[in-house]
Protein backbone atom coordinates (compact mmCIF):
# COMPACT_ATOMS: atom_id res chain seq x y z
CA UNK A 1 0.00 0.00 0.00
CA UNK A 2 1.12 3.36 -0.75
CA UNK A 3 -0.53 6.05 0.85
CA UNK A 4 -2.06 9.19 -1.88
CA UNK A 5 -2.74 12.59 0.19
CA UNK A 6 -4.26 15.45 -1.66
CA UNK A 7 -3.84 19.14 -0.53
CA UNK A 8 -6.59 21.64 -1.34
CA UNK A 9 -5.48 24.12 -4.13
CA UNK A 10 -7.20 26.31 -6.30
CA UNK A 11 -7.30 27.23 -10.28
CA UNK A 12 -9.34 29.75 -12.82
CA UNK A 13 -11.86 27.22 -13.00
CA UNK A 14 -11.66 24.83 -9.53
CA UNK A 15 -12.57 26.15 -6.00
CA UNK A 16 -10.72 24.69 -3.28
CA UNK A 17 -13.80 22.73 -2.01
CA UNK A 18 -14.14 21.58 -5.56
CA UNK A 19 -10.57 20.52 -5.48
CA UNK A 20 -11.55 18.41 -2.94
CA UNK A 21 -14.11 16.78 -3.60
CA UNK A 22 -12.45 15.92 -7.22
CA UNK A 23 -9.58 14.08 -5.10
CA UNK A 24 -12.34 12.34 -3.19
CA UNK A 25 -14.67 11.43 -6.63
CA UNK A 26 -11.24 10.15 -7.85
CA UNK A 27 -10.57 7.83 -4.74
CA UNK A 28 -8.12 9.73 -2.88
CA UNK A 29 -8.86 9.27 1.16
CA UNK A 30 -7.03 11.83 2.59
CA UNK A 31 -7.23 15.03 2.63
CA UNK A 32 -5.84 18.46 3.77
CA UNK A 33 -7.41 21.55 3.31
CA UNK A 34 -4.61 24.08 2.93
CA UNK A 35 -5.90 27.67 2.43
CA UNK A 36 -2.75 30.08 3.05
CA UNK A 37 -4.49 33.69 2.13
CA UNK A 38 -7.88 32.73 3.38
CA UNK A 39 -9.48 35.05 6.38
CA UNK A 40 -10.59 33.15 9.55
CA UNK A 41 -14.11 33.20 8.72
CA UNK A 42 -13.38 31.75 5.30
CA UNK A 43 -11.41 28.84 6.41
CA UNK A 44 -13.69 27.80 9.09
CA UNK A 45 -17.01 27.52 6.38
CA UNK A 46 -14.29 25.33 3.63
CA UNK A 47 -13.20 24.03 6.37
CA UNK A 48 -16.56 22.67 7.53
CA UNK A 49 -17.66 22.09 3.75
CA UNK A 50 -14.86 19.82 3.66
CA UNK A 51 -15.09 17.99 6.53
CA UNK A 52 -18.76 17.04 5.47
CA UNK A 53 -17.50 15.32 2.13
CA UNK A 54 -14.67 13.75 3.77
CA UNK A 55 -16.99 12.24 6.22
CA UNK A 56 -19.59 11.31 3.13
CA UNK A 57 -16.31 9.61 1.34
CA UNK A 58 -14.79 8.07 4.73
CA UNK A 59 -11.94 10.18 3.82
CA UNK A 60 -9.41 11.36 6.60
CA UNK A 61 -9.26 14.87 7.10
CA UNK A 62 -6.19 17.00 8.05
CA UNK A 63 -5.89 20.82 8.27
CA UNK A 64 -2.82 22.87 7.34
CA UNK A 65 -1.21 25.02 10.32
CA UNK A 66 -4.66 25.53 12.51
CA UNK A 67 -4.44 23.35 15.74
CA UNK A 68 -7.53 24.84 17.35
CA UNK A 69 -9.41 25.13 14.22
CA UNK A 70 -9.12 21.04 14.28
CA UNK A 71 -9.74 20.48 17.82
CA UNK A 72 -13.18 23.20 17.64
CA UNK A 73 -14.82 21.39 14.44
CA UNK A 74 -13.39 17.71 15.21
CA UNK A 75 -10.83 17.23 12.01
CA UNK A 76 -8.87 14.49 12.40
CA UNK A 77 -5.40 16.21 12.32
CA UNK A 78 -2.82 18.65 11.38
CA UNK A 79 0.22 19.00 9.82
CA UNK A 80 2.75 21.53 11.35
CA UNK A 81 5.78 23.06 9.54
CA UNK A 82 8.80 25.21 10.65
CA UNK A 83 6.77 28.30 11.37
CA UNK A 84 3.97 27.06 13.15
CA UNK A 85 2.59 25.85 16.43
CA UNK A 86 5.76 23.66 17.38
CA UNK A 87 4.72 19.83 17.12
CA UNK A 88 5.37 19.04 21.14
CA UNK A 89 2.58 21.77 21.68
CA UNK A 90 -0.01 20.78 19.53
CA UNK A 91 0.21 17.19 20.50
CA UNK A 92 -0.58 18.28 24.43
CA UNK A 93 -3.46 21.13 23.07
CA UNK A 94 -4.34 17.79 21.19
CA UNK A 95 -4.34 14.59 22.79
CA UNK A 96 -3.42 10.94 21.64
CA UNK A 97 -6.93 11.06 19.52
CA UNK A 98 -5.89 13.46 16.80
CA UNK A 99 -3.14 13.30 13.75
CA UNK A 100 -0.35 15.23 13.98
CA UNK A 101 1.88 15.25 10.60
CA UNK A 102 4.75 17.28 10.58
CA UNK A 103 7.09 18.91 7.89
CA UNK A 104 10.89 18.08 6.91
CA UNK A 105 13.78 18.60 5.03
CA UNK A 106 16.75 16.52 6.82
CA UNK A 107 17.03 13.65 8.75
CA UNK A 108 17.14 15.90 11.92
CA UNK A 109 13.89 17.39 10.94
CA UNK A 110 12.45 13.99 11.28
CA UNK A 111 14.24 12.97 14.42
CA UNK A 112 12.89 16.07 16.22
CA UNK A 113 9.12 15.17 14.85
CA UNK A 114 9.38 11.39 16.36
CA UNK A 115 10.42 12.77 19.22
CA UNK A 116 7.87 15.03 19.87
CA UNK A 117 4.59 12.90 18.81
CA UNK A 118 4.28 13.33 15.21
CA UNK A 119 2.21 10.37 13.40
CA UNK A 120 3.49 11.03 10.06
CA UNK A 121 6.17 13.09 8.03
CA UNK A 122 5.29 15.31 4.90
CA UNK A 123 9.49 15.68 3.61
CA UNK A 124 10.01 17.72 0.79
CA UNK A 125 10.01 19.40 -1.06
CA UNK A 126 10.97 16.59 -3.95
CA UNK A 127 11.13 19.22 -7.08
CA UNK A 128 10.34 22.95 -7.77
CA UNK A 129 6.46 23.77 -7.10
CA UNK A 130 4.79 27.23 -7.38
CA UNK A 131 1.90 25.63 -5.10
CA UNK A 132 4.16 26.77 -2.15
CA UNK A 133 6.44 30.26 -2.00
CA UNK A 134 9.55 29.88 0.13
CA UNK A 135 10.87 26.21 -0.93
CA UNK A 136 13.24 24.57 1.72
CA UNK A 137 16.13 22.86 -0.82
CA UNK A 138 14.85 20.46 -3.07
CA UNK A 139 15.55 16.86 -2.37
CA UNK A 140 15.00 15.01 -5.59
CA UNK A 141 15.16 11.01 -5.33
CA UNK A 142 19.17 11.08 -3.96
CA UNK A 143 17.70 13.06 -1.17
CA UNK A 144 15.04 10.88 -0.01
CA UNK A 145 17.44 7.51 -0.38
CA UNK A 146 19.71 9.28 1.92
CA UNK A 147 16.99 10.02 4.75
CA UNK A 148 15.52 7.06 4.03
CA UNK A 149 19.11 5.34 4.53
CA UNK A 150 19.48 7.28 8.00
CA UNK A 151 16.48 6.54 9.12
CA UNK A 152 17.01 2.55 8.62
CA UNK A 153 20.48 2.61 10.14
CA UNK A 154 19.01 4.82 13.22
CA UNK A 155 16.03 2.15 13.59
CA UNK A 156 13.86 5.48 13.50
CA UNK A 157 9.77 3.76 12.03
CA UNK A 158 7.53 6.43 10.85
CA UNK A 159 5.27 6.76 7.44
CA UNK A 160 7.38 9.14 5.30
CA UNK A 161 5.08 10.86 2.27
CA UNK A 162 6.66 12.62 -0.56
CA UNK A 163 5.28 16.37 -1.62
CA UNK A 164 6.30 18.75 -4.20
CA UNK A 165 6.02 18.53 -7.73
CA UNK A 166 5.09 15.37 -7.68
CA UNK A 167 3.01 14.00 -10.95
CA UNK A 168 1.96 10.18 -12.00
CA UNK A 169 5.16 9.53 -13.88
CA UNK A 170 7.33 10.14 -10.47
CA UNK A 171 5.94 7.40 -8.80
CA UNK A 172 7.16 4.23 -9.39
CA UNK A 173 10.74 5.89 -8.47
CA UNK A 174 9.13 7.16 -5.46
CA UNK A 175 7.85 3.87 -4.34
CA UNK A 176 10.97 2.16 -5.02
CA UNK A 177 13.22 4.49 -3.02
CA UNK A 178 11.06 3.39 0.05
CA UNK A 179 9.10 6.15 0.84
CA UNK A 180 5.61 5.72 2.49
CA UNK A 181 3.06 7.96 0.02
CA UNK A 182 2.90 11.13 -1.55
CA UNK A 183 1.24 14.02 -1.36
CA UNK A 184 0.57 16.29 -4.21
CA UNK A 185 -2.01 19.05 -5.53
CA UNK A 186 -1.15 20.88 -9.00
CA UNK A 187 -0.31 16.81 -10.53
CA UNK A 188 -4.13 16.60 -10.71
CA UNK A 189 -5.58 19.96 -11.07
CA UNK A 190 -3.34 20.87 -13.84
CA UNK A 191 -4.46 17.64 -15.89
CA UNK A 192 -6.94 17.77 -18.11
CA UNK A 193 -9.53 15.62 -16.35
CA UNK A 194 -8.51 15.75 -12.80
CA UNK A 195 -11.23 13.16 -11.47
CA UNK A 196 -9.21 11.09 -14.42
CA UNK A 197 -5.70 11.54 -13.10
CA UNK A 198 -6.67 10.97 -9.36
CA UNK A 199 -8.44 7.58 -10.62
CA UNK A 200 -5.08 6.40 -12.58
CA UNK A 201 -2.70 7.16 -9.84
CA UNK A 202 -5.04 4.98 -7.03
CA UNK A 203 -4.52 2.60 -9.42
CA UNK A 204 -1.11 2.73 -9.33
CA UNK A 205 -0.81 2.62 -5.52
CA UNK A 206 -2.51 -0.03 -5.16
C1 LIG B 1 2.02 16.45 3.75
C2 LIG B 1 2.58 17.82 3.86
N1 LIG B 1 3.91 17.98 3.89
C3 LIG B 1 4.44 19.20 3.98
C4 LIG B 1 3.63 20.32 4.06
C5 LIG B 1 4.19 21.70 4.19
O1 LIG B 1 3.84 22.27 5.46
P1 LIG B 1 4.55 23.64 5.92
O2 LIG B 1 6.02 23.41 5.90
O3 LIG B 1 3.96 24.08 7.19
O4 LIG B 1 4.16 24.65 4.78
P2 LIG B 1 2.69 25.14 4.44
O5 LIG B 1 1.96 24.01 3.79
O6 LIG B 1 2.01 25.53 5.71
O7 LIG B 1 2.90 26.29 3.51
C6 LIG B 1 2.23 20.12 4.02
N2 LIG B 1 1.37 21.15 4.10
N3 LIG B 1 1.74 18.87 3.93
C1 LIG C 1 2.59 22.22 0.71
C2 LIG C 1 3.90 21.91 0.09
N1 LIG C 1 5.02 21.73 0.85
C3 LIG C 1 6.10 21.43 0.15
S1 LIG C 1 5.78 21.41 -1.50
C4 LIG C 1 4.13 21.76 -1.24
C5 LIG C 1 3.14 21.91 -2.34
C6 LIG C 1 2.63 20.60 -2.85
O1 LIG C 1 1.82 20.85 -3.97
P1 LIG C 1 2.24 20.39 -5.45
O2 LIG C 1 1.94 18.93 -5.55
O3 LIG C 1 1.32 21.20 -6.33
O4 LIG C 1 3.68 20.74 -5.67
MG1 LIG D 1 2.43 25.22 7.71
Amino acid sequence: MFDVQFITHFTASISYLDSARIALEGGCRWVQLRMKDASEDELKATAIRVQDLCRQYRATFIIDDHVDLVKQIGADGVHLGKLDMPIKEARERLGKGFIIGGTANTFEDIRQHVADGADYIGCGPFRFTTTKQKLSPILGLDGYRSILTRMKEESLSIPVVGIGGITREDIPALKAVGLSGIALSGGILKAGDPVREMETIIQQTE
